[in-house]
């Protein structure tokens, strides 16, 4: 990427409060166009809403959000085509089948020849065995896989992942991670994944943000987390993070 590609998303002084509490940030950061940047932290540190902000479910309490080049407070009809997300938060229509709402969902988007994009990601996350039952009726790995083809139903350029295999068997998990590298090599997507899965982040993610009590404390790729941390797993680091401590090599914050 070039020095001067400008950013697929860029957040500045983003922030939530509940009844003047603060939950999260001010939080400022950019994300490089194709790159994967995993945001971790523990229960109740910031991600969902984080996530929930960017994608206009959650309003802001203070900030900016730039997302493919567009302001979200203005133009976010513009960029929404483009962008997506998988939570397991937000839950479809329990009563319409899977195709029904993935096609209610490739309407939404604009998706062109969308019975064949549908077929296609029904084959590709394995749909086919239930995609005329009820949503609702469904296990939750089932609901999950779901989610992720809809979430890729626009090919979107921006991908906001909110623990997207944490209902997920080890060997379904194992190939969703695959999928998710698949779309991002085809359409140099830029993903933000929230994750308490550390091997996951540790292969898909070239930055992490770990994230405390709705502040950034700390921001680099894997490989510098562990240096700076003086760890051997992201795990380790995770703990650190989330305990307040700092290796005394580190230079990290207590
Ligand atoms: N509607 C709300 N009203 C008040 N507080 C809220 C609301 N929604 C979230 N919070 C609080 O905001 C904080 C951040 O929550 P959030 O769901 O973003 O955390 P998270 O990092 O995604 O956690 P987890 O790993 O448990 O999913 C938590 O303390 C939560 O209780």
């Amino acid at each position: 990427m070039p020095a001067t590609a400008p950013a697929a998303l860029c957040v500045k002084g983003l922030s939530k409060s509940y009844d003047g509490k603060s939950v999260v940030g001010p939080l400022s950061f950019a994300l490089a166009p194709g790159s994967v940047t995993g945001l971790l932290g523990g229960n109740g540190a910031g991600k969902t809403t984080t996530i929930g902000m960017i994608m206009g479910l959650i309003e802001p309490t203070t900030g900016t959000i730039c997302a493919l080049g567009c302001d979200m407070a203005r133009e976010r009809a513009k960029v929404l085509g483009r962008m997506n997300f998988e939570s397991p938060y937000v839950d479809m229509p329990h009563r319409l089948t899977v195709r029904q709402n993935l096609n209610v969902f490739a309407m939404l988007y604009g998706v062109p020849r969308r019975d064949e994009k549908i077929a296609r990601l029904a084959k590709e996350f394995a749909l086919e065995d239930f995609i005329d039952r009820p949503t609702g009726r469904l296990s939750a790995g089932q609901k999950t896989r779901v989610a992720l083809a809809k979430a890729l139903l626009n090919d979107p350029a921006l991908l906001l992942l909110d623990e997207p295999t944490a209902s997920l068997d080890p060997d379904t998990a194992d190939w969703v991670r695959a999928r998710i590298e698949d779309h991002r090599r085809a359409h140099n997507c830029t993903i933000l994944l929230a994750s308490h899965n550390m091997n996951e982040v540790e292969r898909l993610c070239d930055r992490v943000m770990m994230l405390r009590q709705g502040a950034i404390v700390d921001d680099a790729s894997p490989a510098a987390l562990l240096e700076r941390y003086g760890r051997a797993t992201l795990e380790e680091v995770f703990l650190d993070v989330a305990r307040g401590r700092a290796t005394a090599s580190s230079g990290a914050q207590a």
